[in-house]
């Protein structure tokens, strides 16, 4: 890349020393600078990029982007001091990498729950339409079938952008993005040229790094905005309508709004719900007239999801009728009100709530078809947002019996998590255990036929993390074990 060009971006900076004629590469980490590279410099919470510089100059970089002077080796390397270096970075990365975004489809999807199901739920709309499609996202990086494991939900800037020239490279044309509010607040996505954002639903969660309520939205809100956005070719903001915060959304963005709702006439529009425990039927009102929606995804809140994916697809220019056709065929996602197969008599479910709201829709989703009690098991992850766990087990209350647990305790005791958690309870049909192998044997040793049992929170996890170790843990594997016991 020509170092002039790419600073010509810049307006205010500060250049020490002399700029080399082109870079080859583009970091962000030492650990991986090459020769002739150019590394910029950011700011962690604990950890700082400035300390990295030298260490990235005896690597062989070339350009050191920082916000402040840094005594490094001017021989070898020039400094630019610019205001913001993740900003600055965004710019670099978009133009190193000619700006792929421009060329795909891309999708973005945010929302406290569902972004996992939505997601996925396009990606593979989309794979049994014929076409390939990218997923970035809290599994990983798919790469139409290739997994590639990723650290965050939303990657930063530029594992980002080397996803998407990667997805350009293998000529496919779709790109989807599961979008976290820390991904947005920190501009992970910066630069990239959405053309559908969606919306799931805003609830309480993650207020340890948002602070309030009104943070956490305003950070969602960020995917809508999208201000300066291109807007030569049609965008939309495919938004729920039976959210709050759906308003709020719909005034900010300048992309054209198409809406769902199961609650009330909207662009798709979901009537005469019924719940069955292999699959949910309803009738799908939508700009293309009504069809019989079938999907194995079971739950109010997966039809809440098809909504959102079926919406974001037609956006994208896909047809609603054959949207629907495809969608009988998808399977569950898995550990998303996934069913556990037993010849026992019993309906076991493993999903992956964890915050109230999430929690109440998953109980709320099996009363349709309860025939004796409902049994559910939550945890929650020590050293992490507290406030939410009284109203997390306030809403687990809706079952029959609860067991209240731990989900990757840290550093935190048992007892500190689970007793939290119990002040929140509304009846007395409870047990407090911290251990969560010994949580779900309890629970499966009182199951009686006819039950339904949900294990919730983990979902597709398979690991409990103890201080800083990660155990293999499988509620699934535990229950089906006592069922060849029991039954
Ligand atoms: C544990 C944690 O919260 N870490 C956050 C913290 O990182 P940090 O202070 O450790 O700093 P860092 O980003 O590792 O390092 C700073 C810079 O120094 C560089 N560095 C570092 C070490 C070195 O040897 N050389 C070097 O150059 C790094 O490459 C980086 O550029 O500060 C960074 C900047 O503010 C955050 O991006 C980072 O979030 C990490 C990535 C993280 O995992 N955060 C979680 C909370 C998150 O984002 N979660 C959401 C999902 C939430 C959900 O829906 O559940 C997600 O999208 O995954």
């Amino acid at each position: 890349m020509n170092t002039i060009d790419l600073f010509k971006l810049l307006k205010l900076k500060t250049i020490f020393g002399e700029l080399p004629q082109t870079v080859d590469y583009i970091e962000a980490d030492s650990r991986n600078v090459k020769p002739n590279s150019i590394f910029f410099c950011i700011k962690g919470h604990t950890t700082d990029g400035h300390d990295f510089a030298q260490r990235a100059v005896e690597s062989g970089a070339t350009v050191i982007v920082a916000e402040k002077n840094l005594d490094i080796d001017l021989e070898k390397a020039a400094l630019v001091v610019v205001s913001n270096t993740s900003r600055a970075l965004a710019f670099a990365a978009n133009r190193f990498y000619q700006y792929p975004s421009k060329e795909m489809n891309v999708i973005g999807v945010t929302g406290t729950n569902g972004k996992t199901s939505v997601t996925n739920l396009i990606h593979q709309l989309i794979k049994r339409g014929g076409e390939h499609s990218a997923l970035s996202g809290t599994i990983g990086f798919d790469l139409d079938g290739t997994l590639f494991e990723s650290a965050n939900t939303t990657s930063d800037i530029l594992t980002t952008q080397r996803m998407l020239v990667q997805a350009k490279e293998a000529q496919i044309q779709n790109m989807i993005f599961e979008v976290s509010s820390h991904g947005l607040v920190e501009g992970r996505l910066w630069g990239v040229d959405f053309d559908v954002v969606t919306f799931t639903n805003l609830s309480h969660d993650h207020l340890d790094f948002h602070g309030t309520m009104e943070n956490y939205g305003y950070a969602k809100g960020l995917l809508f905005s999208q201000l300066g956005q291109d807007l030569s070719k049609p965008k939309f903001a495919v938004l729920n309508l039976d959210d709050e915060w759906y308003s709020q959304y719909a005034a900010m963005t300048p992309f054209e709004v198409i809406s769902y709702s199961m609650e009330q006439k909207a662009d798709f529009w979901a009537a005469d719900i019924r719940y069955l425990d292999d699959r949910t039927l309803f009738r799908l009102e939508s700009p293309e007239g009504s069809f019989e929606v079938e999907t194995q995804l079971l739950g109010t809140f997966n039809v809440s999801n098809v909504l959102a994916a079926i919406a974001s697809l037609y956006a994208k220019g896909e047809s609603v009728a054959s949207l629907v056709e495809r969608l009988r065929e998808i399977p569950p996602v898995s550990g998303r009100m996934e069913r556990v197969h037993t010849s026992a008599p019993l309906s076991i479910y493993i999903d992956y709530a964890h915050t109230p709201d999430a929690i109440e829709k998953a109980i709320q989703s099996v009363l349709p078809f309860k025939k004796n009690r409902v049994l559910f098991l939550v945890g929650t992850g020590g050293n992490r947002d507290k406030s939410k766990r009284p109203t997390m087990a306030e809403k687990a209350s809706l079952a029959d019996y609860v067991v209240l647990t731990t989900d990757d305790p840290r550093y935190e005791s048992y007892d500190s998590i689970v007793n939290d958690l119990g002040k929140g309870m509304t009846h007395e049909n409870f047990a407090l255990i911290g251990d969560r192998e010994k949580a779900v044997r309890h629970l499966m040793g009182i199951a009686e036929p006819g039950d339904i049992i949900i294990f919730a929170g983990k979902g597709h996890e398979d690991y409990q993390i103890i201080e800083n170790v990660k155990y293999p843990h499988s509620d699934r594997e535990i229950a089906l074990e006592v069922i060849s016991e029991r039954f």
